[in-house]
């Protein structure tokens, strides 16, 4: 599915936090956000969910707008696992993943074992399936993440919206889910404060004090000069000598 959005404005108490927000994502694509923090990468997932409306402009899933739809359907179509996402009830994994079919069930449309086989799948995934029976509470900062990804992932999205999925993982589940993501035949836009993990992505957009300033091809978009004026790094990018593949070094801009 395309995910666009239109000249999108959101403000809290009059605070505008995002400003002209225009954005295309073709089908398929892997699209990396990146900005500082506080840029605004947040507050334009929620708003490319339907969690929050914005104050103008307007989201389309291909050609329809996303205020159109009930909660349902988008559900059906769109997931976010968000960042501090957190539940205080006593499940276990396998049920908090389960909760990734709820869109899909009805009275007409009752558990199945295609949702359990969907679940199973998931939990594999993520690698949390031999800890499936094992209670939230009890979970590593990490763990928790990976099920809540397990959850979007059985929820079977056609837009999968993920906000730093990736900041409490060690590196081998960094690099386990990133590669998952951009396997996944869908649209996945994932914001990232990993610029070289954002470099991996098909395209990226900078956010920039609540604007996407610049969007495109990754070694289009994350020059040297980019990197001091919004982050305010030095960086130099260096081959590596093993695939070839560039890699960014980092300084301090003092
Ligand atoms: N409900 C709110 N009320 C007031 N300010 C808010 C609210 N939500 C977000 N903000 C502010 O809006 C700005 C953008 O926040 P947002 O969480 O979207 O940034 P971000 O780019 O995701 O940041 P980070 O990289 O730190 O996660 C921040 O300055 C934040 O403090």
């Amino acid at each position: 599915m395309r995910l666009t959005a239109e000249q999108l404005d959101w403000a809290v108490h009059g605070t505008p936090l995002l400003i002209d927000v225009n954005l295309t994502v073709e089908p398929g694509q892997t699209f990396g956000l990146v900005g500082p923090n506080g840029s605004g990468k947040t507050s334009l997932l929620r708003l490319l969910a339907g969690l929050n409306k914005p104050k103008a402009g307007r989201v389309l899933i291909n050609s329809q707008p996303l205020h159109s739809l009930k909660q349902r359907a988008i559900a059906q179509s769109i997931a976010l696992v968000e960042q501090q996402a957190d539940t205080t009830d006593r499940v276990t994994v396998r049920q908090v993943v389960a909760l990734g079919r709820t869109p899909f069930l009805s009275a007409l449309r009752p558990w199945s074992e295609e949702d359990e086989a969907i679940v199973t799948r998931a939990l594999h995934d993520v690698d949390m399936h031999r800890m499936a029976d094992r209670l939230w509470h009890t979970l590593s900062g990490g763990e928790r993440q990976r099920v809540h990804i397990g959850r979007a992932l059985a929820q079977q999205p056609k837009i999968l919206l993920l906000d730093e999925p990736t900041n409490h993982l060690d590196i081998r589940h960094q690099l386990s889910i990133l590669e998952l993501v951009r396997q996944l035949p869908i649209t996945v836009i994932i914001s990232l404060h990993d610029l070289n993990h954002a470099m991996e992505c098909d395209r990226i957009g900078v956010m920039d004090r609540g604007r996407l300033i610049d969007s495109g091809l990754p070694h289009d978009i994350l020059t040297p000069n980019r990197l001091q004026q919004t982050f305010g790094v030095y960086a130099h990018v260096i081959d590596d000598p093993v695939d070839g593949k560039q890699v960014m070094r980092f300084r301090n801009a003092v």
